[in-house]
Parts: C-alpha cells; sequence; structure tokens
C-alpha cells in the first residue's frame, strides 16, 4: 500500500497547483469545473486502485475450469440441485462457476450457510434479479426481487404483519374452508377414478391463495383457470436460463425471446389484476361502509392512507398480489403432492398418520383446522417431506452487495450464492439414513424450520427468509390432513409409483402423482 499512498500524494498536490493555477486567472467559472472535475477523477482513480488491490488479493473458492467467454455454461446439468450436489464432493463446501459474465458461488454446508444467512446477512440480503423476474414483477417491486433496504422492509412489514400474521389467517377461515371442502365434493365425485392429485392441489391452493386475496365478497368471483395457465407460464419462464441474464449486453436482443415471452405472460396477469381492483373499488363506491375481510380491501386501504417515508404505490400491491399467487401456490402444492407420494410408498407411516386423524378427529367428523395442533405425528412427516424434498432446493439465490469473506474465500460483489439446501438436508455427516422417508426422525426432538438451525432451512434463514412461512404451513397441513382422512388412496392397476425429481424453479415430481380415491368417512353426508 506505500506505493498507494505515494501515488495518491502526488494526484493531491497535481490537483492542488491546477487549482492554484485557476485561482490566479480569477476564472471562477474554470476554477470550479477544474476542482469538480480533479476531485471525481481523483475519486474514480481511487475506487479502481482500490478494486485492483482488493481482487489481486482475493482468494476465490476453487471450482471447475470453464471454457473462455462461456465458462462453465456448457457444462451446466439442467438438474441444478444434483449437479451442485456433486461437484461438491469434488471442490468442496464452496465452490465457483463462471456462467457468462456471472460468477456463481455454491455453498453446501450449515457451517458456510450459517456465515451467508446470519454472521453476514446484511451484505447477502439482496438478490441478483433475473431479468425475466424483473419484467413480470413491475421492474422487480415485489418483496422477493426488491433490494434490501426501506422499500423491501415497508413490503415485508405489510406482507407478513399485515396479511400473513396468524391473527390475519385465523380471520380467513372460513374462505380456506370453503375451498378445501370443495376440493373434498370435487375428489368424491371421482371415488373409483383416477385423481391428478398435483393438478387437484395446485387448483384447490391457488383458489385458497385468491380467496384470501380478493375472495372475500361474493361479487368477485375466482378466476382460476385463467391464473393457473398464467402462473404455469411464468414460473416456466422464471425457470429456463436466460442469457440475457448470463451477458447483461446482450440483454436488449432477447436472444431466446424469454424476455417477450415473459412480457406477454405478465401483461395477461396485468389485466386480471385491473380488472379485479376495479371492480373493488366500483363495489366500494356502491356500498359504503361495508365490511369486506381480504387482502385486496385492505391492501387498497394501505395505499390510500400513504403516510409513510416509503409510499405504498398501486404497482407495489399489484406486485405483492403476484408474490402470494405465485410464490404460494407451486411451492405449497408441491410439497403436498410429494407427501401423498412418499405416504404411498410407505404404507405403514400412512397408517400411521391416518390412525392419529381417528383418534384426534373421528370418522363421524369433518377435519377442521383447530385440530392441526393436535396433529403431531403429520407434522412430522411435513417437516420430513420438507427436508426430503425441499420446495426451493437452492434458496431464492442471495447476492452480496460487497465482497464478503466466507470459509477463508472471497465472495465477489454481485456473485449469485446459491445455498444447496437440498444438498445439506441429504448429508449423511447430519443425518442417519438421510434417503429414508421417516417422519419418526422429526418426533420429540426440537427441530423446527424457523432458519435458527443451519442443518434444517427448507425457508431459508435470515432476513430473507420465506414471507409466507405460516401460510404455507396452515394450506399444506390443512390439505394433507384432509386428503388422508377423507380418503384412502390406491395406485391405479399396473402403474408404478416414481419418486424422480424434476428441478425448476420449484423441485417438482417429474411424474404427476396419480391415484384412486375411495371414502373413509362414515356417512356420505360428510362429504357435501
Ligand atoms: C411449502 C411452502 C413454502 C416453502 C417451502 C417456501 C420456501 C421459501 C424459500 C426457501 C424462500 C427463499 C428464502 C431465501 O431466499 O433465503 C422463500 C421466499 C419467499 N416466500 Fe416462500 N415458501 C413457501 C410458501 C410460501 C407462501 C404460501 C407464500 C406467500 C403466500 C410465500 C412467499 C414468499 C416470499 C414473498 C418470499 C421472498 C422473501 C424475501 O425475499 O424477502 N412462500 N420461500
Amino acid at each position: 500500500m506505500t506505493n498507494l499512498s505515494e501515488r495518491l500524494t502526488s494526484v493531491l498536490s497535481q490537483a492542488w497547483s491546477w487549482w492554484s493555477e485557476g485561482l490566479n486567472r480569477k476564472d471562477e467559472w474554470a476554477r470550479t469545473a477544474l476542482t469538480v472535475s480533479s476531485l471525481a477523477l481523483f475519486i474514480m482513480w481511487f475506487t479502481w486502485i482500490n478494486k485492483l488491490y482488493k481482487s489481486r488479493n482475493a482468494r476465490y473458492p476453487p471450482g471447475p475450469r470453464g471454457l473462455p467467454l462461456v465458462g462453465n455454461l456448457p457444462f451446466l446439468d439442467p438438474d441444478l440441485h444434483t449437479y451442485f450436489a456433486r461437484l461438491a464432493d469434488t471442490y468442496g463446501p464452496i465452490l465457483k462457476l463462471r456462467l457468462g459474465k456471472k460468477v456463481a458461488v455454491v455453498v453446501t454446508s450449515p457451517a458456510l450457510a450459517k456465515q451467508v444467512l446470519k454472521d453476514h446477512d446484511t451484505t447477502f440480503a439482496n438478490r441478483d434479479v433475473p431479468v425475466a423476474g424483473k419484467i413480470a414483477t413491475y421492474g422487480g417491486l415485489d418483496i422477493a426481487w426488491t433490494p434490501y433496504g426501506p422499500e423491501w422492509r415497508m413490503l415485508r412489514k405489510v406482507c407478513v404483519r399485515e396479511m400473513l400474521s396468524n391473527t390475519s389467517l385465523d380471520g380467513m377461515y372460513s374462505l380456506r374452508k370453503r375451498e378445501v371442502e370443495g376440493m373434498v365434493r370435487e375428489i368424491h365425485g371421482k371415488v373409483g377414478s383416477p385423481v391428478n392429485l398435483g393438478e387437484q392441489l395446485f387448483l384447490t391452493i391457488l383458489n385458497i391463495i385468491t380467496s384470501m386475496l380478493w375472495g372475500g365478497h361474493e361479487r368477485i368471483t375466482s378466476l382460476g383457470t385463467e391464473f393457473k395457465e398464467v402462473v404455469g407460464e411464468i414460473t416456466k419462464l422464471l425457470g429456463t436460463p436466460n442469457v440475457s441474464d448470463f451477458f447483461p449486453g446482450l440483454a436488449r436482443y432477447d436472444l431466446q425471446g424469454l424476455d417477450r415471452e415473459m412480457r406477454a405472460s405478465a401483461l395477461k396477469f396485468d389485466r386480471i389484476f385491473e380488472y379485479i381492483i376495479e371492480e373493488r373499488l366500483k363495489l366500494i363506491d356502491s356500498e359504503k361502509g361495508v365490511e369486506i375481510k381480504d387482502f385486496l380491501h385492505m391492501l387498497l386501504r394501505l395505499k390510500d392512507e400513504g403516510g409513510t417515508n416509503t409510499p405504498f404505490t398501486m404497482k407495489h400491491l399489484k406486485a405483492l398480489l403476484m408474490d402470494m399467487v405465485v410464490g404460494g401456490t407451486d411451492t405449497t402444492s408441491n410439497t403436498v403432492e410429494w407427501a401423498i407420494a412418499e405416504l404411498m410408498n410407505k404404507r405403514e407411516t400412512m397408517r400411521k398418520a391416518q390412525e392419529e386423524l381417528e383418534t384426534v378427529v373421528g370418522l363421524d367428523s369433518k377435519l377442521e383446522e383447530s385440530h392441526l395442533p393436535k396433529l403431531h405425528y403429520l407434522q412430522a412427516v411435513m417437516k420430513e417431506v420438507l427436508r426430503l424434498h425441499p420446495a426451493l432446493p437452492l434458496l431464492v439465490p442471495h447476492c452480496p452487495s460487497s465482497a464478503c469473506d466466507i470459509g477463508g474465500y472471497t465472495v465477489p460483489e454481485g456473485a449469485r450464492v446459491f445455498i444447496n439446501v437440498w444438498a445439506i438436508h441429504r448429508d449423511p455427516s447430519i443425518w442417519d439414513n438421510p434417503l429414508e422417508f421417516n417422519p419418526e426422525r422429526f418426533l420429540n426432538v426440537k427441530w423446527d424450520f424457523s432458519g435458527n438451525d443451519f442443518n434444517y432451512l427448507p425457508f431459508g434463514s435470515g432476513r430473507r427468509i420465506c414471507a409466507g412461512i405460516s401460510m404455507g404451513e396452515r394450506m399444506f397441513m390443512y390439505e394433507l390432513a384432509t386428503l388422508l382422512h377423507s380418503f384412502d388412496w390406491e395406485l391405479p392397476p399396473n402403474s408404478k409409483l416414481d419418486l424422480k425429481e424434476k428441478f425448476g424453479i420449484v423441485l417438482k415430481k417429474a411424474t404427476p402423482m396419480i391415484a384412486i380415491p375411495s371414502p373413509r368417512l362414515s356417512k356420505p353426508a360428510l362429504y357435501t
């Protein structure tokens, strides 16, 4: 650094002499311009030297060699979670890849996950927003993509405290009950025939979420089918690797046409939101004083109240609706689908879960949400499903706002950081028989998913932990408990259970879970 300070002194003295010359000329304007540009030049030079010095001294994590220009892109396996796990076996718990112009860092140990998500939480609480994500969320105005700062805090507060708090969720039980009972009626109508459980679950969760968002009043009807289509398009586009992300300089050419497709899908969503909001505003005008208990009503009130330093705008409102619909549906419905698949693969465990339901609820009664806290075995089933099949196996990638030391290596500013939760959840040094589906491991042990234990992180940890944990937990438990309590499930004749995974923005079953229901409850009236 001696060299650095010598050069610094020399630049300063040169700047001073230019400034004095300017004084002699008594040219006020030239003097100011000279001073400002010298200072700007000096700051730029100093920042550059400082970065150069830091990058020369940086020690980057190990990783596989890539090709010039494209780096490791040509070697990526589409099943990223298993590919990263294999690389970690060779390169260790922190490794680096180059994806075009981007640096990716993969973390695969609880100790290093803790360094990222707890010790350096503020630095890593940012996101490297994909181009498609930005387009889908009104320029990245939602919770998931907004950079860490006052705007993100305001959105999170609205979401977690006002919308998804336990009190607010309790107040909306009747809406969830209406949708879950509708699902039971529909499945009862298909008794003896194959049911595509993934599709059924997705639609039910979508209806639950949309009715909590804006279905608290009968006049605004559910737009289930239209939404299902658009959510499918958006999650597919979000999960497709995009050249525009790896080579930002090429983003304007949209070489794969993904940005154009996303714009079209986002526009469909926006039209639905516009329609729903317009209908609601008309309703509020026509029925002054009417009490409507849903999120849309609360969000519109918040928007009108303003009052905070960070205003809550109509675009924020729509971006939040988008977060709830896209972030809550696929994650929760896939987790329930995995649960059914694992239970069908292990009949003894299915029987124990159903026996618990018989004891707590009884075959002469419908299941209510109030039964859920008493279903300890089923809670262990949920934890075990989230261990083996975490919905977001690499979390949502984090992005450091400045270079940071993790495990003795430098993670450069702006890197895309993946925490391979899927691999941590299957690490044999942490879990006995990690590949076995065994809910008993969660019975009588204090494992929870609050993000304090870095061996078990299905919802992430730290500032960016999932904003919808209590809602996800309630919907998962209510749906799974209802399906197991109301029906017995068999595989269609001559079919085999397949537990293969398919990586995407959400980890899915490679083949849909199809099963045949038969009634369990004591009388048909319980299915109406
Ligand atoms: C089984 C269900 C669910 C699972 C497993 C899950 C998991 C996750 C994970 C792993 C993250 C990323 C955490 C990180 O980056 O460190 C996340 C973020 C998020 N989740 Fe969930 N989630 C579920 C359900 C929901 C629901 C029901 C909602 C809302 C209705 C929701 C809303 C969000 C939002 C808004 C974020 C972004 C948080 C932020 O960036 O600050 N999630 N979720």
